[in-house]
């Protein structure tokens, strides 16, 4: 099976083999663009109310990370997740801006209330490059988050279906993701399945 790699920079035309995730808006770590150029129609029956990255629902805005999330609770929100540490601001900006030296392979999202002027959701996607499969990407979803005070309004289903929008359009030719055995019933709502003969996830933890 012939996969292609393309890499699509900020509303250009695509660049074969091509590594930049582009400027964005303000500090955008990734294109905003690219979340307007998600294909939702296989999403249709998924969201009742409907809703969709361009309109998530009443003072939401989903766009990707940006440096000024250190101040909207960024971290705070990971930390509902797993735990974080005392990050310093020095810190976050050097990892984001690690982040954006790696071009084309992180893609954070996340949800503010524009109201508050907090992050309130937030999912990544991580791209790898690989030589199998004619040099294609893969993508992993990763730090998958709704604040608890948001919990039940389909921001968790949201996040999930534009990263995986997301790493199709990216030309991923999967998406993997791994979480705990609880969270199943919640990821095959919105397609991930356990492959026959291929559902384990194996670790070894170095902390
Ligand atoms: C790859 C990873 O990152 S795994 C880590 C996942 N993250 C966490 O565990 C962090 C703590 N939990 C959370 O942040 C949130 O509870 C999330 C992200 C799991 C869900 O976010 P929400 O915004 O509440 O989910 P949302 O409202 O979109 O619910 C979607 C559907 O999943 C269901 N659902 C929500 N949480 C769960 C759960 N823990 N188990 C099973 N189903 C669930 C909902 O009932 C809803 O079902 P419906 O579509 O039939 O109505």
């Amino acid at each position: 099976m012939g996969y292609r790699y393309e890499v699509y920079l900020a509303g250009a035309e695509p660049a074969q083999n091509g590594c930049v995730n582009g400027a964005g808006e303000g500090s955008d770590i990734f294109p905003r663009s690219l979340l307007k150029q998600l294909d939702w129609a296989d999403y249709a029956d998924k969201f009742r109310p409907a809703i969709t990255a361009e309109q998530p629902g009443d003072g939401l805005l989903v766009r990707p990370l940006q440096k000024e999330d250190y101040d909207k609770g960024f971290l705070q929100l990971l930390g509902q997740l797993t735990e974080v540490g005392d990050i310093s601001r020095e810190d976050f900006l050097k990892r984001y801006e690690a982040m954006t030296a790696c071009p084309s392979t992180y893609y954070p999202v996340v949800v503010e209330d524009e109201v508050k002027g907090q992050v309130v959701g937030a999912a990544t996607l991580v791209i790898e490059q690989k030589f199998i499969h004619h040099c294609a990407v893969r993508g992993r979803l990763e730090d998958v988050v709704v604040s608890d005070d948001y919990r039940g309004k389909q921001l968790g289903k949201l996040l999930i279906a534009v990263i995986t929008l997301l790493a199709k359009r990216l030309h991923c030719y999967k998406i993997t993701l791994d979480c705990k055995d609880v969270m199943i019933p919640f990821y095959s709502k919105m397609g991930y399945t356990n492959e026959a003969g291929r559902a384990n996830y194996m670790t070894i933890r170095y902390d």
